[in-house]
């Protein structure tokens, strides 16, 4: 390890709070994690990460249990060893949308912190509610529609905020509590992003929101780069626009830079070094997209508790049914989400309905057996029909539809002719079919923004790269069935930090912030620090001819599948 500056990144995602350290030359040398569920599941009683209540579609997380884990975290780095002294910045990825109230004694509380005594019982009065609603959250399809109205349409509301209203985004969320807890809201000093909440922590005062994690609110206007006067009046009521905005705060617009030192709780109990800064923290899917350079049609997908495929993209294509958000480095860049609810803990469904292999210690065995012995649309012969499902633990995000399981096949060369299937398969087949699904949903929403990626329009339209990243990045049958649906002519990498891609994104994005020269760009210092091996895995081919038109073929009915559930089963 050399003797140089350290950064950190931190990663509260929903399942678990992760912390990484590197040095200036991007490689890493400590991590440490707290996992909710594992350290404070019967305290807590959550599950998952999140406490749910399903009468109000709310999902949601306690604030104190994400305290306890700061405290957690910074231990177990401390108990490695790490040395905390030389951390020169400090920045991070949380999970989008969420918010935090804090009460009006916030600052007072964070300002006078004593490292003799746990956050968690310094910052008991610090909030005016308890809980932080969670991005599984549903309760708002009545705020929805007000915000999907309230500009003309979804697509204009996309076309000015990135999105159409979704159920998780932090303004219909904020208009659901000002309505439901009306005293609660009077009471709240300020509110937090997730992401903007972890930050506030370590600077020992409110930290404003960053950049890229506000379009995450159905609240910023991307294009006059600020708030959208109309959408803070639908929340705040027609008299209550100021009060919001000084509840929001200003948006920091640069996603560098230092946004103070370090508090004075971290200094004397965890040995942080005075000189300790804290640059602005992001969401964890922009963070994502900076853990490593990513090209033009390069594409990420994230398999965390959420699926996510992101791109990086100078071109603002707004459309109701994916988002756009600012990038969290580059002004003039956006980033391209497509967010699934239904990803790894569907999967989890799935895996445990397929009868146990023998191999115990690894619970993903016969699932991933079942997957890459089940041909592509489970097309055993030339006159099969091709399968298709919607596996939806949860209601889903796009397509809008409620929790179920729905199972169709259609011609297999053409896609006509689709039926549903009344009768089970065998529960072998679904692990493939899962995957399978989940990746023919992102095919589908993603073929405007890829091309060709040879120049000369002998490879069909398919991302360059695909980078697998989240927990389930460590799966080699996902890995080649998300490659075989998707394409990838350069084909399919997972990052070798697995798990760790956005709290790595966040310990490059603090390198960034403190280190870099006037004007120099994320994609320049991180590109000239960055190297391929030892960063990256390739894990598989990627495009196969033959292969990727299969999946072609029944796109269309893969939609049309979607569309006529969408017709009966649209989520409450
Ligand atoms: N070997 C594996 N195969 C498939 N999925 C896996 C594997 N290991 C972990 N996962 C999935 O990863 C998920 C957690 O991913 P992670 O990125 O750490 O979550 P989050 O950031 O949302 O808290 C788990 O829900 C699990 O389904
Ligand atoms: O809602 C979204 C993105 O819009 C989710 O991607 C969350 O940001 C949570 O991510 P993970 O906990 O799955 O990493």
């Amino acid at each position: 390890m050399s003797e140089g500056p350290l950064y950190l990144g931190f990663d509260l995602s929903t399942q678990q709070l992760k912390a990484i350290v590197v040095q200036s030359d991007l490689n890493v040398v400590y991590d440490a994690k707290v996992d909710f569920d594992q350290d404070f599941g019967s305290k807590y009683k959550i599950k998952k990460g999140v406490l749910v209540d399903d009468a109000e579609g709310e999902v949601f997380a306690p604030v104190a249990m994400w305290l306890e884990s700061l405290d957690l975290v910074l231990q177990r780095l401390q108990d490695k060893k790490a040395p905390l002294n030389r951390i020169r910045g400090i920045s991070g990825s949380c999970q989008q949308h969420g918010s935090v109230y804090w009460s009006r004694q916030a600052e007072t509380l964070l300002g006078g912190l004593k490292s003799d005594k746990a956050l968690v019982d310094q910052l008991k009065e610090a909030f005016s509610h308890p809980h932080a609603p969670n991005w599984q959250d549903h309760s708002t399809q009545r705020e929805c529609d007000q915000f999907d109205a309230e500009l003309g349409s979804p697509d204009r509301l996309a076309e000015v905020t990135g999105s159409a209203a979704h159920h998780r985004f932090t303004g219909t969320q904020i208009l659901r509590l000002r309505k439901k807890l009306p005293d609660m809201y009077a009471n709240t000093s300020r509110i937090s992003l997730v992401s903007s909440f972890l930050a506030s922590l370590l600077l020992g005062t409110v930290a404003p929101m960053d950049i890229s994690d506000v379009c995450g609110m159905n609240l910023w206007d991307i294009s006059q780069n600020n708030w959208s006067e109309p959408l803070l009046e639908l929340t705040a009521g027609k008299d209550g626009v100021s009060e919001l905005r000084s509840k929001l705060g200003e948006v920091r617009h640069d996603g560098g830079g230092s946004m103070g030192g370090i508090s004075n709780y971290f200094i004397s109990k965890y040995n942080f070094s005075r000189d300790c800064q804290v640059a602005p923290f992001t969401g964890d899917n922009p963070a994502t997209i900076l853990a490593l350079p990513l090209r033009p049609l390069d594409a990420i997908v994230s398999l965390g508790t959420s699926t996510t495929f992101l791109m990086s993209t100078p071109v603002y294509k707004p459309d109701s049914s994916y988002h756009f958000f600012n990038h969290p480095t580059t002004p003039g860049q956006y980033m391209f989400m497509l967010c699934y609810k239904n990803g790894g803990l569907a999967r989890e469904k799935v895996r445990d309905a397929v009868p146990k292999s023998s191999n115990a210690d690894d619970t993903w065995a016969a699932f991933n057996h079942h997957a890459l012995n089940t041909p592509p649309l489970d097309l055993k012969s030339s006159t099969d029909r091709a399968k298709l499902g919607l596996y939806f633990d949860k209601p889903e995000i796009v397509p809008n539809i409620r929790a179920g399981t729905w199972r169709y096949t259609c011609d297999a060369a053409t896609g006509a002719n689709l039926q549903e299937e009344t009768g089970q398969w065998e529960a072998e087949t679904d692990p493939r079919i899962i995957v399978e699904s989940q990746a023919l949903s992102m095919r589908l929403r993603s073929q405007r923004l890829v091309t060709s990626p040879d120049g000369n329009n002998k490879l069909p339209a398919q991302p360059r790269r695909i980078y697998l990243v989240g927990g389930g990045s460590l799966n080699p049958a996902i890995a080649r069935i998300v490659g075989d649906v998707l394409g990838g002519a350069d084909g399919v990498y997972k990052l070798d930090v697995g798990g760790n891609a956005c709290a790595l994104g966040g310990a490059y994005k603090a390198v960034w912030a403190l280190e870099r020269s006037e004007g120099e760009t994320f994609d320049e210092l991180i590109g000239k620090r960055w190297k391929e091996e030892g960063a990256i895995q390739k894990v598989g081919d990627g495009y196969l001819e033959g292969v990727f038109e299969k999946y072609g073929a029944v796109l269309g009915a893969f939609e049309e599948m979607e569309n006529r559930i969408l017709k009966v089963a649209k989520n409450q």
